[in-house]
């Protein structure tokens, strides 16, 4: 039924021309796969990112006509870009049109928690490149060695990188109306990079991607979870600011390196959390220090510490630090996370080890903060 729908919303399309080529967006393979679930389409655009602004109106005209497919009720369209071999991603500040709100003032939203979930946990970072990613997934994996049921969702829109690290590919399916989570080393793992090719980085703004977030959040199948790890987009733009505020987080957890550049970032990423009430469950530490992949040796070379001193300043717990090892690096770009890769070595140990206080932290706040949680 799905397949059904996916391909007369690419009939659709088929009328629609890309400006100024006089060829429709589906014949130029512009379209990515569509995916259909509960009546909703979800595709991308490929358009040059120097266009991107002014292919508003196409990306509308994509949503309207994918929309009058019967049994479509709405649809979800990124404008994507081919990103340029080892380009960075932009930051999610850049990305925003000029006519995008400034800034995105606090406001009181009924946050919603997620029936079956019992804590949502935020990982965020003040600037990219920090290690978030890798930090989230090998924290969730953590999370799962110690006996708690654990997921993890990607949120870093501008360069999903879950699907690498969890070494998983394909599209997800529908259940019962609602997107089945992917799976790879007993977790459940969703990111918009499921929906959208890799190697192409979302332009949108941030109320779109807000949206496209909150409805993964929401609408997939997730079943019975301890905890929801988030791996947020790097930086403390409005989107992370909006999803900061209505995703019924227990905490945020800030990963930060040891320079002072980052720590000050990082001092960015704890306002934001403030400034939303969302509380700061702990600071790690990531490439504390470097070992030396020859001699095994220890080495403080980035003025190891800084993110335990920032911790108390601050007055958040401090979770744990992890050293800049290649094994780390290695294992996390093949897909094959250190904790389920090495389980008894002492990365591993150090994830556990952070991932046994954080629960602690969690299990201190969530009762008051979750009186609706509901157990199928
Ligand atoms: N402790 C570590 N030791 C060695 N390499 C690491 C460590 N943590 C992360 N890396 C490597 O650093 C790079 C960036 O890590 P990662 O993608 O997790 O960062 P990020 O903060 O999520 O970045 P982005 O914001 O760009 O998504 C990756 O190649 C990863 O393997």
């Amino acid at each position: 039924m799905s397949a059904e729908l996916s391909a007369q919303v690419l009939d659709k399309l088929k009328t629609l021309q890309m400006p100024g080529t006089g060829k429709d967006i589906v014949s130029l393979g512009l379209v990515s796969d569509v995916f259909v679930s509960q009546g909703k389409a979800y595709f991308s655009i490929s358009v040059p990112s120097e266009s991107a602004n002014s292919l508003e109106p196409l990306r509308e005209q994509a949503a309207a006509l994918a929309s009058s497919v019967p049994g479509i009720g709405a649809a979800t369209v990124v404008l994507t870009a081919d990103r340029k071999a080892g380009a960075p991603t932009p930051p999610p500040q850049a990305q925003r049109p000029a006519h995008a709100h400034s800034h995105a003032q606090p406001r009181a939203v009924a946050k919603q928690a997620i029936p079956g979930i019992g804590a949502i946990v935020a990982v965020a970072s003040g600037k990219g490149g920090v290690g978030k990613s890798t930090t989230a997934v090998n924290l969730a994996l953590a999370l799962q060695a110690n006996g708690l049921r654990a997921a993890v969702l990607d949120a870093d829109i501008y360069g999903p990188s879950l699907p690498r690290l969890m070494k998983i590919a394909g599209r997800p399916q529908q259940i019962d109306g609602r997107i089945r989570p992917m799976e790879n080393y007993g977790m459940k793992v969703m990111s918009m990079g499921f929906l959208v090719d890799e190697g192409t980085a979302m332009i949108w703004r941030g109320p779109m991607i807000q949206s496209a977030l909150l409805q993964m959040l929401r609408e997939v199948a997730w079943g019975d979870l301890d905890v929801l790890v988030i791996d947020m987009p790097p930086g403390t733009g409005d989107v992370q600011l909006t999803l900061a505020q209505q995703a019924a987080l227990a905490g945020a957890v800030i990963v930060s390196t040891p320079q002072d550049l980052a720590l000050i970032d990082a001092r960015k990423a704890v306002n934001m959390f403030n400034k939303v009430e969302v509380p700061i469950l702990g600071i790690v530490e990531n490439m504390s220090h470097f070992v030396c992949p020859n001699c095994g040796t220890s080495h403080d070379i980035f003025g190891h510490g800084g993110a335990r001193a920032e911790a108390e300043k601050i007055g958040a717990p401090f979770l744990g630090e992890i050293p800049l090892d290649m094994d780390i690096r290695l294992n996390s770009d093949a897909g094959t996370p250190v904790v389920v890769s090495q389980p008894d070595g002492p990365h591993a140990k150090a994830y556990k080890e952070i991932a046994r206080k954080l629960w602690e932290g969690i299990e201190g706040r969530a009762a008051p903060a979750f009186p609706d949680i509901s157990f199928e």
